[in-house]
């Protein structure tokens, strides 16, 4: 029996309608064109060789002489390009320039403007040497060349000093920017040496946090302390978000006005808006301030965008900046959970302000820098005082920031020589004392740090001074009547 009689008779008494894997004549036997080529092509991308195994037919992909892969050009690709003179982009430049660097003026319709023209940065950025441009390569190069000394960036020995420090500076905010986008630490060495507790705000889960809500909002809200705006900025989240996101807009909210005197808040607040709008508020459901000039501006913004359903307004800074409390202030209603300790807000939460206004509440977060010291971040109320293992350490630091008088006054005990005896003096004077009747200056040390931060000490960081306009001094001084 033939081996095709056999395969369909074992089909056949196995029941089944298909045949196995043997091919039968008749559908499907033959290969058809389609197939033949296929597999002819197949075929062809191997090399033909000879019985020693020498190639005598290159493969097709191995042929030197290659196919014309041109793409033919068309006149409709310059099609929709324009041509402008200098003195046009000049003016284009000018014009649009100004109103780009104004925090109070809002560029609309940037996909439809041509911004790349704006931004000359790519050039400065990859800087190339056009030595061959500028002169001919004989005289740059080779055997006649004229060229001795090297063009150096720098003119003289300070240049150079002045640009190697420029440059170091860029570095740092270069790692410090890098640790931002990767959500990591650069310092880890920093962050082992420290106590855990001092790098709150910094975890993973914290900036993912973060970036939800910058992504989601339209409006980044960033809370500053009155008390001290500088140190509790973030910097490198600003930078992100020039960057990454420069259509979303920013604004500063000064927050705990209350606890600083009137000229200070305003000194801070005109400092500020050079670089972004900046509004002064207190928190606080029955007694705040500026809380109508907030919600004016939200309306602002979520006129411009009218195209949208509706905007979110995300709010972020430092832990315990305040940034629940002027959600539950704006709202007129506890919404949501306000503590005096850093760190109560863990997730982030949407709350509706109106139909067409979303507020977004974000944990506190503190950008990874090198140059905190854990006195900084300690005073900035950033970490929970009650975990501070040797709080006494650091009375020093927070006495010379406070104006002694004023101290004195919310103590009522005066004449103290150092930290220590000032600890001392305010145990015995509270009746904080040990066994044995040694006073507890543990206890005290903590009782200071939490009036330091929570405000019940008077103190703030001065304003830089409006004369010389350079807007980096930030010396510390006590106030004069908070
Ligand atoms: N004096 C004064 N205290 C304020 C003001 N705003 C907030 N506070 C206090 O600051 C503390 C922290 O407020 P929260 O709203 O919890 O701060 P937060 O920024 O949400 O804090 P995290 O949850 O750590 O991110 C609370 O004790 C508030 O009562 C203000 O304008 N003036």
């Amino acid at each position: 029996m033939g081996v095709a009689k056999k395969e369909r008779s074992r089909v056949s008494r196995e029941g089944r309608d298909k045949p196995g894997n043997l091919k039968l004549k008749g559908e499907n036997f033959y290969r058809d064109t389609a197939k033949v080529k296929r597999l002819n092509m197949y075929k062809e991308g191997r090399a033909q060789r000879n019985t020693k195994g020498e190639i005598t037919k290159a493969a097709s992909f191995q042929s030197t002489e290659l196919p014309t892969a041109r793409v033919e050009p068309n006149r409709r690709w310059f099609g929709n390009t324009r041509v402008i003179a200098q003195n046009t982009l000049t003016q284009f430049r000018e014009a649009l320039g100004a109103t780009k660097k104004n925090p109070y003026q809002v560029l609309l319709r940037q996909n439809k403007l041509p911004m790349s023209l704006l931004e000359e940065e790519s050039s400065i950025s990859t800087p190339k040497a056009q030595v061959v441009e500028t002169e001919p390569f004989s005289q740059t190069f080779g055997p006649k060349a004229q060229r001795k000394r090297p063009k150096v960036a720098a003119g003289s020995l300070d240049d150079l000093a002045e640009k190697t420090v420029q440059d170091h500076e860029e570095y740092e905010q270069k790692l410090e920017n890098e640790a931002l986008m990767s959500v990591e630490t650069p310092t880890d060495w920093i962050q082992e040496a420290r106590e855990a507790i001092f790098s709150k705000g910094q975890s993973k889960r914290i900036w993912n946090e973060l970036y939800k809500v910058i992504d989601s909002s339209d409006v980044v809200v960033h809370v500053l302390d009155a008390r001290d705006p500088v140190g509790t900025r973030c910097q490198s989240v600003e930078q992100y978000i020039k960057k990454e996101a420069p259509h979303k807009h920013l604004i500063f909210v000064l927050n705990k006005c209350d606890l600083v005197p009137t000229w200070v808040a305003a000194a801070w607040v005109k400092t500020l808006s050079k670089e972004y709008p900046t509004l002064a508020f207190h928190a606080s459901i029955n007694h705040s301030f500026g809380k109508g000039t907030l919600i004016q501006l939200l309306r602002q913004f979520s006129v411009l965008h009218s195209d949208r359903k509706q905007i979110s307004v995300g709010f972020i800074g430092y832990p315990n900046t305040g940034k629940s409390s002027i959600i539950n202030t704006i709202r007129q209603k506890k919404v949501c959970t306000v503590a005096p300790i850093p760190g109560e807000t863990k997730v982030w939460q949407y709350i509706t302000l109106m139909k067409r206004i979303y507020l977004i509440d974000c944990p506190g977060v503190v950008p990874p820098s090198t140059k905190d010291t854990e006195t900084d971040i300690l005073l900035r109320g950033v970490v929970r005082v009650e975990n501070v293992s040797n709080p006494e350490q650091y009375i020093t630091a927070l006495l010379a920031r406070c104006k002694q008088s004023h101290v004195e006054k919310t103590y009522d005990i005066a004449g103290w020589k150092d930290a220590s005896d000032f600890l001392e003096m305010l145990a015995r004077k509270s009746g904080r004392l040990l066994k044995g009747g040694e006073p507890d200056e543990n206890g005290v040390a903590k009782m200071v740090l939490n009036d330091f931060t929570r405000g019940r000490i008077p103190w703030y960081i001065a304003p830089p001074d409006d004369r010389d306009d350079g807007g980096e001094e930030t010396s510390v001084k006590a106030s004069e009547s908070a």
